[in-house]
């Protein structure tokens, strides 16, 4: 089972999206995705430049050993461009392995150890009102777990709050916008929108929140310590996690359980916060740690340390990727929860695809391999578009976390 070829598919159905898309001797083909948001050309062209002319003629049962090849034969290692490129051909590798045997890939990796895959959803508004509002509707769909994030009064746009409602996908310009932040205004609205959540949400639904990298340990350590009485779920990117040490003082300060880990690309990102104990949920998923083989070794690492998967899931990653993810959730002992949001309907008609949704949890299809397919044509239709993540700003002019 030799690759033949491979290529590159970058396609915009409201946002960009690249997929890899690699071709066996045998006419066997297998999908990766190869998405970073706000930096996609740079993953193609590592893929197009550096990658593709090194896989054509190896074995495509081979995967560990052509991850080891792409890692160690690089000898620059790690980082988000290297490693969802790497993620790309294992993912690839993965759904090629499963449509020869016929299984899907979780059966692959050991079968199922539930039934399904909780997910969590997001419920943003400018205010805390329209907030819930949104989470009442997603309590009422059947969902168990809620993401909370509001507005922030004095600042005209804040990280996860979107224009549309239905929609977010931060990457929203030709060139970054600037936004400005106010942390001792966000201190102040996150508990006043989790005491209002629980009175109208009440206990039986899970409360969850992204801080998104914008405060400091000691701040990150007053916040958790502000919501306990609401027992969120997990406090998400309390702080800028490259200093894995900063999670000590906010862990000394807060029982609140903490996330981290959607912007690390390999286990040493987070070996130190795992075998510290430092964290509740690693966030690390499939597109951008290097794929189901390393992702599983993160998860490993993980459940000896008893730190749960918390896998991210935000549009800005493929529907390969939500049901790569899918086949691991499903078979690790250690799972924790799943973001899941729903990408645009033009997205599903480029990427047909077999996982469903039903109260609150996610399962895959038996179809072999991921389950997931790229409909070219239609993908032709949607043009890549250069977009930015937005930056943040002190009010003061000084660069910030967004
Ligand atoms: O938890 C999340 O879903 C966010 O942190 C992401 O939406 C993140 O902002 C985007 O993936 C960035 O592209
Ligand atoms: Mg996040």
């Amino acid at each position: 089972m030799t690759i033949r070829s491979a290529r590159v598919i970058v396609t915009c159905p409201g946002r960009n999206l690249v997929t890899l898309k690699i071709e066996t001797d045998q006419g066997v083909y297998g999908l990766g995705d190869a998405t970073l948001n706000g930096r996609e050309k740079s993953v193609v062209a590592y893929l197009e430049e550096h990658v593709i002319p090194v896989l054509i003629g190896r074995d495509a049962h081979r995967i560990e050993d052509i991850w080891q090849y792409l890692y160690k034969g690089a000898y620059w290692r790690r980082g988000p461009v290297t490693m969802s490129a790497i993620a790309a051909v294992d993912t690839a590798l993965w759904d090629i392995k499963g449509k020869l045997a016929g299984l899907p890939i979780y059966q692959l990796l050991g079968g199922r150890c539930r039934d399904g895959v909780m997910v969590y959803c997001h419920a943003n508004g400018t205010s805390i009102e329209d907030t819930l509002e949104v989470a009442q509707d997603y309590k009422s769909a059947g969902y168990k777990a809620i993401r909370l994030q509001c507005g922030v009064p004095g600042l005209d746009s804040t990280y996860g709050v979107s224009k549309d409602r239905m929609f977010y996908e931060p990457a929203d310009n030709d060139l970054p916008t600037e936004n400005v932040w106010d942390t001792p205004a966000y201190l102040r609205v996150v508990p006043e929108l989790f005491k209002a959540g629980r009175d109208a949400l009440g206990w039986d639904v899970h409360l969850l929140h992204d801080i998104h990298h914008r405060l400091t340990p000691i701040e990150a350590g007053r916040l958790g310590k502000d919501l306990e009485p609401y027992r969120p779920f997990w406090l998400e990117d309390a702080t800028p996690a490259e200093n894995q040490e900063a999670f000590r003082l906010i862990r000394h300060h807060t029982t609140t359980p903490l996330a981290v880990g959607e912007i690390f690309n390999t286990l040493w990102d987070c070996k130190d916060l795992i075998q510290n104990q430092l964290i509740d949920y690693i966030r690390a998923t499939v597109v951008h740690a290097g794929g189901i083989s390393h992702l599983r070794k993160i998860a490993q690492f993980a459940d000896v340390f008893g730190v749960k998967t918390g896998c991210h899931g935000a549009t800005d990653l493929s529907p390969v990727t939500m049901a790569a993810a899918l086949h691991v959730d499903l078979s690790i002992p250690n799972f924790g929860i799943q973001e899941y949001m729903r990408h645009t309907d033009a997205t599903y008609d480029v990427f047909p695809h077999g996982y469903r949704l039903s109260n609150g949890y996610m399962n895959v299809s038996d179809a072999p391999g991921l389950g997931v397919d790229i409909d070219e044509a239609k993908a032709a239709k949607y043009p890549y578009k250069r977009a930015y993540l937005p930056v943040n700003r002190l009010r003061d002019g000084t660069m910030f976390d967004w």
